[in-house]
């Protein structure tokens, strides 16, 4: 448990689509201001995980906690308010709107427009290309400005928990390495607690804290980053690198 407390906390936790688990009994904790990573092979259960915490998928059993509270029973649109937030693979960025209205979408939820019109300051300030891009839509963006759209949409609503998947996916490796970067940014300066989701191994072990190894639906290991990096057989076994 770090100094701050546990964030976010997940106990046997089973979720899936049909009447069979994918995820079977899973276990994760991620300390306040920290970068947990979940990594393993193709169809080990990463993107199921995340949008189980996130509310889309209702779980079968086990508990999720988020800040000591219980999520059953909150419905899943409520679950912003509770400081979630959810970048899914593939963005969910809207073609047909500009970047300033995709961006204020972020913060449509809150009460509190002073701070709501702060946050959308300070994401263009973040994000230097998208200030200059405002009035673009959506679908004129390359790809890594995308991903910023994406994660600044998410962080207009001032969340406690980033969940973020794949967020190198189709990136040039200059474009991924300043996502990571930026995501260290957040987490020395404003305490943000990520839980990322990534095939793109080593450069989410390069940003994280914490990495989290799934397989056909469980968590094999859980251990710092750093020792994953080092770790030769278990990156053999199940990262294939
Ligand atoms: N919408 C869905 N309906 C039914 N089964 C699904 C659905 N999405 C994923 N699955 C199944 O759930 C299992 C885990 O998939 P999931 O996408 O969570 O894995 P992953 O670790 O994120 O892999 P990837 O990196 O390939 O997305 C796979 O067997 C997959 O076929």
């Amino acid at each position: 448990m770090s100094e701050r407390g546990d964030l976010l906390v997940v106990r046997d936790l089973v979720a899936g689509y049909g009447a069979a688990p994918v995820l079977h009994a899973v276990d994760l904790t991620v300390p306040a201001g920290t970068i947990a990573a979940v990594v393993g092979a193709n169809g080990a259960g990463k993107t199921t995980l995340l949008r189980t915490i996130s509310g889309v998928l209702r779980p079968q059993a086990g508990r999720i906690e988020l800040a000591g509270e219980d999520l059953r029973g909150v419905p899943v649109e409520r679950l912003v308010h509770r400081g979630m937030a959810h970048v899914p693979e593939g963005r969910g960025v809207i073609g047909e709107l500009s970047v300033d209205e995709n961006l204020r979408l972020g913060g449509l939820w809150r009460r509190d427009r002073a701070d709501a019109a702060r946050a959308l300051d300070e994401v263009y300030q973040l994000f230097e290309p998208l200030a200059r891009r405002r009035r673009h839509l959506g679908h004129q963006l390359s790809g890594g400005e995308r991903q910023m759209l994406a994660l600044g949409r998410a962080l207009v609503g001032r969340p406690r928990l980033l969940l973020l998947d794949e967020p190198s996916l189709g990136l040039a490796p200059r474009v991924v390495a300043r996502t990571m970067a930026l995501l260290r940014q957040l987490r020395d300066g404003t305490g943000l607690t990520v839980l990322l989701v990534e095939q793109n191994v080593r450069s989410a072990l390069s940003v994280a804290d914490q990495g989290v190894v799934m397989s056909l639906g469980r968590v094999v290991t859980t251990a710092p980053a750093t020792a994953l990096r080092d770790d030769v057989d278990l990156r053999h076994a199940y990262l294939g690198f």
